[in-house]
């Protein structure tokens, strides 16, 4: 009994499924109980009545000819025996005897509302005849076959009940133990079942047999626990994924550069923090918006508009758009960034949205439109140079032909300028040349140009001329302006100037022509006399005299070793310690002294000499760079040899440097070949292939006179430099012209950025180095350290410098 207590409330907090079953089985077993039970008591009830049958035949068989024989014999007596017997017979409870013709003998009694079966058969006497005496009719009581056929029921009902109830009941148990339990403990489990507790796995109470892991309750718990594996890998990887997701939006918000994110249709959806910083929208004011409407003037609306039009349409044919863009900011005012716009796709490759990449290049710009005013115009005058000035003597030529009218051209150059300068000193030099161009610039009208060319040469462009005589009073009006002195230092100093004047169409219908006849007129006037102008003529192309006598005195210089090196240190900024020398070329002519190349170069670039001259200034340099190092044991000991662009296209250009690097046997590391910015800005193929070829074999290149040309800083990225020389005009004035000194800055930045170590050139003062020192400044080169030298003095340069350092 204890033991049976804990089963039935185990039943009785058994599931609904169990209830079911149960309920189910009891239905059923009764049901096919009851049937069974029914089919039994039905066929007992029935066997019951056929004994009661079988009796009354019985009865028939063996009474009706004794109680035939009575009747025929009249004997009451026996007959009457005869009835008794048969009614003590069991269930027989009546008699009716029926003789012929018409009395009756009644025995016994029918109770009312009785059931009764009754029974007949007819008295016969067989004496050869056969006569009716009479018939019988029996009639047998069934109460008490049908007590017997309730008490059969009950019983029946009764045993049936109970076997069935506890059949089931163990049915039930046995079902609760080996399933529902671990059904309910599977839904338990389930039901549990959250991120927290993931790493809990399903384990049922029942032994852990390999045949309790094959049945159905084993596949569905492993089939779970695999469930939770699988959620466990998923919830690992969606939180991988979630740490990269949040990596790159921090990424993305910190970035330095701006970053927008469209939708299709071009409606932000994203801003991230430097945007918002660079621009002054906060990401709530512009999301949903387009970019072009961020912008409030109605004027810059309508750019914006085709901008953005012109992006979209570039956009989508091309995949990409970038470019500069000159952009607004929410308080107004203007800024350049540099713009990037791609489409995001999604993994199908359908554009999913817009990425746009915005950088701030204001100060670059700045720089570059600096370096572009730098490379147009003259710093010290701001007249334009050389370059521009060239450009609009083509356009003055141009518009001449069109409305066939004249140009002319003059050429002017101080007289005494060299003096001037030597003696009051280089201040008093550019203050001279500040006044002279204000001076040449106040006779002129707003058409003209005048250009400073370089040192004290000017040149005048004076457009739309009916005759000669008018360049001729222009020539008289600005020998007059140089009548009053000039104040210098201090001190009035007069100075004049030579004019030569040549015309377009008269003298050339060409620029370079025209240039070269108002230089040689120019020439003609200084041999007039100072302060006076000449105009060309064709006999003056003559006077190239002097430059023709040059040629062939330089034409010989080379056979009678007329040319020699010189040589100027260049050390660490950092350190002051040597790293290398600039080989400066020198000409000794009996005839005119010593000649500084700035004045014979040129001559030797225009006739072709300057190739078997640069040929001999490389395998000179690399003799002595390869004797130096010997001396001073200094491995690391560079030579700097400057390359004219003449010189670099010659064919025979890296030949002839590699023989000269083979036959001294100076590693290739230890030259660095010097190349004018003027070179590279010719942008050819060539150039490029020239100067891989060189970079290829080990040679160092530099960027010679950087500042003075167009100072492109996206050649510096294209072609393989290993040093940028900034011009000695920045680095005289970096301790007093902020400008100088924040372009330098800028440069140095800029080149080491592109991985350029960087020289800086024509360093005379102390200041000047602690400057370059402050901006990291890799080397230094002037006549604060040594002037240029020969050979002798630099050895003896280096033998004291060296054992200093030491
Ligand atoms: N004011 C000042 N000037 C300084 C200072 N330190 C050096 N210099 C001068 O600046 C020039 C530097 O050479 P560069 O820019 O390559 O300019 C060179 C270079 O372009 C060219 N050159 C010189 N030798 C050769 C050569 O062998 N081949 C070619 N193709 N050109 C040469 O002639 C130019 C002038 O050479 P140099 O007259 O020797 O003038 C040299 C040098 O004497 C300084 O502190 N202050």
């Amino acid at each position: 009994m204890p033991e049976f207590m804990p089963r039935l409330r185990r039943i009785r907090t058994a599931s609904p499924l169990s209830f079911r079953l149960l309920a189910w089985i009891l239905l059923f077993s009764t049901a096919f109980t009851l049937l069974a039970a029914g089919v039994q008591i039905y066929s007992d009830y029935r066997k019951d009545l056929s004994l009661i049958e079988e009796r009354m035949e019985v009865i028939e068989s063996g009474y009706a000819s004794s109680l035939a024989r009575s009747l025929w014999a009249l004997d009451q007596k026996l007959l009457q025996t005869q009835m008794e017997g048969i009614l003590s017979l069991p269930d027989i409870i009546h008699l009716r005897l029926r003789i012929e013709p018409d009395s009756e003998l009644v025995m016994g009694e029918v109770p009312r509302h009785a059931d009764t079966l009754v029974h007949r058969f007819e008295l016969v006497q067989r004496d050869g005849n056969e006569f009716l005496l009479g018939e019988l009719e029996i009639t047998a009581n069934l109460e008490r076959v049908y007590g017997e056929l309730q008490r059969k029921v009950g019983v029946i009902l009764a045993t049936q009940f109970l076997t069935v109830f506890f059949v089931s009941v163990l049915i039930l148990w046995i079902f609760q133990h080996l399933v529902t339990r671990h059904l309910t403990a599977m839904a338990d489990y389930t039901k549990d079942l959250s991120l927290k507790n993931l790493s809990r796995p399903l384990v049922l109470d029942r032994p852990d047999s390999s045949a309790n892991g094959k049945d159905e309750l084993g596949m569905v718990t492993d089939a779970i626990n695999q469930m939770r594996e699988r959620l466990i890998d998923d919830v690992a990887r969606r939180e991988r994924d979630a740490a990269d997701i949040l990596k790159f939006s921090k990424a993305i918000d910190q970035s330095p550069s701006s970053v927008l994110i469209c939708d299709r249709q071009w409606r932000i959806e994203y801003a991230n923090r430097k945007f918002s910083q660079l621009t002054g929208h906060t990401t709530d004011d512009i999301i949903g918006k387009h970019p072009s409407h961020l912008i409030e003037n109605s004027m810059d609306i309508q750019d914006a508009r085709h901008l953005w039009q012109s992006i979209r349409l570039q956009v989508q044919r091309v995949g990409v758009w970038q470019g500069e863009v000159n952009s607004v900011r929410r308080n107004g005012e203007r800024y350049w960034e540099q713009l990037v716009v791609t489409p995001i796709r999604d993994n199908n490759g359908d554009t999913t949205g817009y990425l746009i990449l915005g950088e701030d290049i204001s100060i670059r710009k700045r720089y570059e439109q600096q370096l572009l005013r730098q490379a147009n115009y003259d710093i010290l005058t701001g007249l334009p140079n050389r370059m521009l000035a060239l450009d609009r003597l083509k356009l003055a030529l141009a518009q001449a032909r069109r409305d066939n009218s004249q140009v002319g051209v003059m050429f002017l150059d101080l007289d005494n300028f060299k003096h001037i300068n030597d003696t009051l000193g280089h201040d008093a030099g550019d203050t001279l040349l500040v006044e002279a161009a204000r001076r040449i610039s106040s006779c002129l009208r707003g058409t003209s140009t005048v250009a400073r060319l370089g040192g004290d040469e000017f040149l005048v462009i004076l457009p739309g001329l009916t005759g000669t005589e008018a360049s001729c009073q222009v020539a008289e009006r600005i020998l007059k302006t140089f009548a009053p002195a000039f104040m210098l230092n201090g001190q009035e100093v007069f100075v004049t100037t030579s004019i030569g004047i040549a015309i377009f169409p008269t003298d050339s219908d060409n620029s370079g022509t025209l240039l070269q006849h108002a230089d040689a007129a120019m020439y003609q006037a200084k041999h007039k006399g100072k302060s006076s102008y000449a105009q060309f003529t064709p006999e003056m192309t003559e006077v190239s005299h002097e430059r023709l006598q040059m040629e062939s005195h330089m034409r010989k210089a080379l056979e009678l070793g007329e040319f020699e090196l010189y040589y100027q240190p260049i050390v660490d900024t950092a350190s002051g310690s040597l790293i290398g020398a600039e080989a400066l070329l020198r000409w000794n002519n009996p005839a005119m002294g010593m000649v500084m190349p700035d004045r014979f170069i040129p001559l030797a670039e225009e006739t072709g000499l300057i190739i078997p001259i640069g040929e001999w200034v490389i395998e000179e340099a690399c003799k002595a760079a390869v004797a130096w190092r010997a001396m001073t044991g200094l491995e690391s000991l560079s030579i700097a040899v400057n390359v004219s662009p003449r010189q670099f296209r010659d064919p025979g250009f890296t030949d002839a440097v590699m023989r000269s690097l083979n036959a001294s046997g100076l590693p290739p590391e230890c030259l660095e070949l010097e190349i004018t910015e003027r070179l590279i800005l010719d942008n050819t193929i060539e150039t490029a292939d020239i100067l891989r070829q060189l970079d290829r074999t080990g040679i160092r290149l530099s960027v010679d006179d950087f500042g003075t040309g167009y100072s492109a800083l996206s050649y510096l990225k294209s072609y393989p430099f290993d040093t940028l020389k900034i011009d000695k005009s920045f680095i005289q004035d970096v301790l007093n012209e902020s400008g100088d000194a924040s372009l330098v800055r800028a440069i140095i930045n800029m080149a080491h950025s592109l991985g350029l170590k960087v020289i800086a050139e024509g360093v005379e003062e102390e200041g000047q180095t602690h400057f370059l020192k402050n901006e990291n400044c890799d080397y230094s080169q002037g006549y604060f350290y040594s002037r240029p030298m020969p050979e002798q003095d630099f050895i003896y340069w280096l033998e004291t410098n060296h054992r200093a350092n030491h």
